[in-house]
């Protein structure tokens, strides 16, 4: 029996101080467990944010007839994109926005009866790559893989039916939108279905898992020392982000620094994740990104991180690899990366990395 996403970390348990969590609003000042320096996190200072030069992540019209090769160099260069013209309505991203307040609003005490468990992947808590860090982030989140059913029940005894219906239509549409970005990406490196119907990739949208990940960032005293999400990769084929009118999201460019992602209203970020790298056989970039936080508003965040069916291999299309070389990585279901990742994190992809003679 393949492993479902929801069972993913039976028997891997991690221990994440949810409880500990305080009341961010009470706070005046940094608490020191949340001041971050250099020695915290090696990338925290890798150039001051905004930078100097200007340089925008692009913002691609899916209805334009250029916009596959347009994502494929978007991937290749900067490993992420926003997206105009997606076809998600705007009362859909409304709902959703507002599914996300709502839920961080309510008391600390009612947020902690759907905690994440030790060996789960749903429910509220801190992010799972808090365990690598000394300081704690600015941060809350709520991660919803399969039904939201039980937990929305004890989050909203009343009203649980109605949010389980946008979180449907949501997860529905982002599927159906992933999908659609990933093949217009493998098109413009010339990869068709029928190269990879090994993977079972097909477009009949059956085939794929994804986990729905809702992030508050807190107004916060001191946000130069402190940290909303750490820098980290997502595991995902793709990942599509939808942030709400404020700013945050920073991606980390080699030979720029952090950019961060300004927020165009109605629009969606999308980012290479681990296993499209490993697809793409290290073509597209899996994007290094974080969540910085302000000092004037909250920020709320849902990411959709969208991956294979677990049992399925996922390994770079031959197509991509030349025949002179061995591909770059082995093959490895989302199952054993999503375990690789929480053991060692940032080492993941190396891990599964071919070693080649130079
Ligand atoms: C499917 C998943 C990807 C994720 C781990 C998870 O099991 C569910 C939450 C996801 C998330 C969201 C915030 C950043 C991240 C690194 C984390 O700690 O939890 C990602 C994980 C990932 O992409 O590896
Ligand atoms: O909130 C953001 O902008 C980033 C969230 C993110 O990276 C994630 O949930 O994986
Ligand atoms: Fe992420």
């Amino acid at each position: 029996m393949p492993t479902m996403l929801t069972d993913v970390f039976r028997g891997h348990p991690i221990h994440l101080p949810h409880s500990h969590q305080p009341d961010f609003t009470s706070l005046r000042e940094l608490p020191d467990s949340y001041t971050w320096t250099p020695k915290d996190d090696l990338l925290f200072a890798a150039t001051p944010s905004p930078p100097a030069t200007g340089e925008n992540i692009p913002l691609i019209d899916l209805n334009h007839p250029d916009a596959a090769n347009q994502i494929g160099h978007a991937c290749r260069t900067w490993g992420a994109f926003q997206i105009a013209n997606h076809g998600v309505s705007l009362g859909l991203l409304e709902d959703i926005e507002f599914l996300t307040g709502s839920l961080f609003r309510l008391p600390v005490q009612r947020k902690l009866k759907a905690a994440r468990s030790e060996t789960g992947i749903s429910g509220y808590g801190v992010a799972r790559i808090a365990s690598f860090f000394n300081k704690q982030m600015w941060s809350e989140g709520f991660t919803i893989s399969g039904s939201p059913l039980n937990d929305f029940r004890k989050l909203w005894p009343q009203r649980h039916l109605n949010y389980c219906d946008i979180v449907e239509e949501y997860e529905e549409k982002m599927q159906k939108l992933a999908s659609k970005l990933m093949w217009l990406a493998l098109s413009s490196l010339g990869v068709s279905e029928e190269d990879i119907k090994w993977a079972r990739l097909n477009s009949d949208n059956n085939w794929a898992q994804a986990a729905l990940q809702l992030n508050h960032y807190p107004v916060c005293p001191e946000p130069d020392r402190a940290m909303g999400l750490a820098a980290h990769t997502d595991s995902t084929l793709l990942t599509i982000l939808y942030q709400n009118n404020t700013a945050g999201l920073q991606l980390l460019r080699d030979d720029i620094g952090w950019v961060t992602v300004p927020p165009v209203p109605g629009s969606l970020v999308v980012n290479v994740g681990d296993l499209f790298h490993i697809l793409s056989n290290g073509l597209f970039k899996s994007v290094l990104h974080r969540a910085r936080v302000n000092q004037t508003r909250s920020r709320f965040s849902v990411a959709f991180l969208w991956g294979p069916q677990s049992d399925t291999k996922i390994s770079p299309v031959p197509k991509l690899v030349s025949p002179f070389e061995s591909p770059l990585y082995r093959s490895v279901t989302w199952t054993e990366y999503l375990r690789t990742k929480a053991t060692h994190f940032n080492k993941a992809l190396s891990m599964i990395r071919n070693n080649r003679e130079e």
